[in-house]
């Protein structure tokens, strides 16, 4: 092997996709939500949707797990291919679909049933574990919400005494128990303080290691903060999606530029 060749850089490796979304267009009845909006969801990646109110983040993330069919009069049209189907076509498993695209609120939702439960009930619906294996179960999904040291010596008593942080880290677990492949966040942290802010965070950078993840956040240097890809939504539209570190510090559009600097929205 000559030194050239031995110098010579690997080519970029292509990204793996989880999610391919293209010519999304959703509607509320007659109203158009979503216009033509196609991007990639990377694997193991954490993709942050953001843009000012009404934009249609929220409803770009309801749709990668068709959240929205349980509501008359919404539909989607497109592709969303995910490994290797478009969800979007009739004959899709809805309830395979959503725990293996599993989503999280905004605000903390825990079930009124004790904190064991809460995680153990969306397994059942899945799985036929034993009592150890669920036992098992229960305890791995709190430790990778990072909730287990505050919740090991009371998991008989109701995921509504916890605190809203430690609820939306409920919620977490509960999601993650199901061991799905992607985590849909909707802004989790927007009722939370600032401790319990950071502490989803971190666990939104621990948890890409084992999930793709895409969160829809008001909070900007959240974004900044916990993804790697950003897409900056303005009226439904998709106006650039990208990098983080490129989309914040060297964006293509001025509308892009506008809006992460402040001067929009
Ligand atoms: N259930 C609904 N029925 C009719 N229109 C809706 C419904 N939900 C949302 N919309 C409309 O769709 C558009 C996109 O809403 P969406 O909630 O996705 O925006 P968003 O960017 O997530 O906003 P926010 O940041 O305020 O949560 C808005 O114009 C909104 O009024």
């Amino acid at each position: 092997m000559n030194q050239a060749t031995m110098t010579k850089p690997a080519p970029a490796a292509a990204k793996a996709t989880t999610i391919e979304i293209d010519g999304l267009n959703f509607f509320y009845g007659k109203t158009q939500s979503l216009k033509n909006v196609s991007l990639d969801i990377h694997d193991k990646q954490v993709t942050a949707f953001i843009g000012p109110s009404g934009c249609g983040k929220s409803t770009l993330l309801r749709t990668l797990n068709r959240m929205y069919d349980l509501y008359p009069g919404q539909r989607a049209e497109g592709s969303i291919q995910y490994r290797g189907r478009n969800i979007l076509e009739p004959g899709v498993d809805v309830n395979m679909l959503r725990a293996k695209v599993g989503m999280v609120f905004q605000k903390p939702t825990p079930f009124p049933m004790s904190i064991y439960d809460n995680i153990a009930f969306g397994v059942r619906l899945y799985e036929n574990l034993s009592k150890g294996e669920m036992d098992e179960r229960v305890e791995w999904a709190l430790k990778k919400a990072a909730l287990w040291e505050e919740a090991k010596d009371k998991l008989s008593k109701s995921g509504l005494s916890l605190s809203g942080g430690q609820q939306q880290r409920l919620c977490i677990a509960r999601g993650v128990a199901v061991k799905p492949d992607v985590l849909l966040l909707d802004e989790p942290t927007s009722a939370l303080d600032p401790i319990s802010t950071a502490k989803i965070e971190e666990l939104i950078s621990e948890l890409k290691q084992d999930y793709t993840i895409t969160i829809v956040t008001h909070n900007m240097q959240q974004a900044a903060r916990c993804s790697d890809y950003t897409a900056y939504m303005y009226l439904g539209e998709l106006v650039e999606f990208g990098e983080t570190d490129q989309i914040f510090m060297n964006p293509a559009r001025k509308e892009t530029q506008d809006y992460i600097t402040g001067r929009f929205g």
